[in-house]
């Protein structure tokens, strides 16, 4: 069976293993044992706070495990707030008009602003799932199953929640709005300032960003046509999240322009549509036929999220079979929270 867990001190040599594979632009995931062993001493910290009351400096970094193997086949995080350590940058694509009546001109110019508007916000960040694990909804599980964990304990998130996608890149590393943008107030190329960036030196980076407005129009049509576009990787991403009901608002990454995505968690699909219920065990009816349902617990130090289908009427309650029961660590009569996996999937 495939299980979110939250990650744990063992799984460093398959963090890294995942690492190795994310490619440029992925920042929040790269192949250093350092970074990842404080990511991972973050995590741990994070989920074994009890009584948080408002979101702070968490990392709820979790792993998809596959638990027939132990095999650890991707990851999906949360941060319960950005920038309050250190100004979290991004441009917002908008517009200034330049219009003069006697010349009977009116033109409106779209521009990029540099702000710190997501500062304090809670972020979903480093999805990843490795290639051959594809398929079965896999990618879903990973991505949705941080909604769970969400509208289960919203206190330690803010009402606004955003991702951050990769943007376009070639597959030499080179993105177009980079070497319009970026390049001409560094002289380093996107691969290094990316490496900077998960090192932790973003704002060392965004201070050298132009900080008056940029005329779109005066970049190139290479750099235009990327504002707003996520790497072709990054589509099945994307798709999920709008699912959910996340927007793109007019804000890109400084870097590579790729689209920032947000939503009130109160109005995420699976926040809103999901309920609590006590875990009925014993031997379902209509198993592995109709719908797929997430079903999670209600804990946070041992959070789990699994994938689960069944043919039951729509409100009805669930039942769990002992194996499912154990990879949710509960037994009967525990809270679980069920949602129906994908209402609007056109797979
Ligand atoms: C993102 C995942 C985990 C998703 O897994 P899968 O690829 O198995 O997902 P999937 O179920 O096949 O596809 C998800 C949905 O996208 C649709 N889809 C797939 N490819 C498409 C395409 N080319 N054009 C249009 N739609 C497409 C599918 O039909 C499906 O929608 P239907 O259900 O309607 O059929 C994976 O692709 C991955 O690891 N990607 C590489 C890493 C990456 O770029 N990560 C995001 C970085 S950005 C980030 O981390 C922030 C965002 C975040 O944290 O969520
Ligand atoms: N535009 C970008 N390159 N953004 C980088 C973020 C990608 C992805 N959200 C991550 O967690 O790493």
């Amino acid at each position: 069976m495939m299980v979110i867990r939250p990650i744990c001190q063992n799984d460093l040599k398959s963090l890294y293993r995942l690492a190795e594979k994310t490619g440029v632009g992925f920042t929040s995931l790269v192949p250093d044992e350092d970074i990842l062993q404080k990511k991972i001493d973050g995590a741990v910290r994070s989920f074994a706070k009890d009584n948080v009351t408002k979101p702070s400096n968490e990392d709820y970094l979790m792993v998809l495990e596959d638990s027939t193997t132990g095999d650890i086949v991707g990851t999906c995080g949360v941060l319960a707030t950005v920038g309050l350590d250190e100004p979290f940058y991004s441009y917002h694509l908008g517009t200034i008009t330049h219009a003069s009546r006697e010349l009977g001109v009116h033109n409106a110019v779209p521009t990029l602003i540099l702000n710190n508007d997501f500062t304090g916000c809670s972020e979903i960040c480093t999805l990843f799932l490795e290639e051959d694990f594809r398929h079965s909804k896999n990618g879903q599980l990973l991505s949705k199953a941080r909604f769970m964990f969400m509208a289960q304990f919203p206190e330690r998130f803010t009402e606004k929640v955003f991702a951050e996608m990769r943007g376009v890149s070639d597959e030499n590393g080179v993105s177009p709005l980079w070497e319009s943008l970026g390049r001409h107030f560094f002289s380093i190329d996107f691969k290094e300032a990316d490496e900077l960036t998960a090192q932790g030196n973003k704002q060392f980076i965004a201070e050298l960003m132009p900080n008056n407005p940029v005329y779109v129009n005066l970049l190139p049509k290479e750099a235009r046509d990327v504002l707003g576009q996520v790497h072709q990787n990054t589509v099945p991403a994307r798709r999920l999240l709008e699912q959910e009901g996340f927007r793109y608002e007019n804000y890109v990454d400084i870097f590579d322009g790729g689209p920032s995505l947000e939503a009130r968690v109160q109005d995420i699909r699976a926040v809103r549509d999901s309920r609590l219920c006590l875990a009925n065990i014993g031997q379902p009816k209509g198993i592995g036929e109709g719908s797929y349902y997430l079903v999670s617990n209600a804990k946070v130090t041992d959070f789990r999220c699994i994938l689960v289908q069944r043919s039951i009427p729509p409100g009805s309650a669930m039942t769990l079979t002992q194996e499912e029961a154990d990879s949710l660590c509960i037994i009967t009569k525990e809270p679980v929270r069920v949602v129906e996996l994908s209402p609007y999937s056109r797979g």
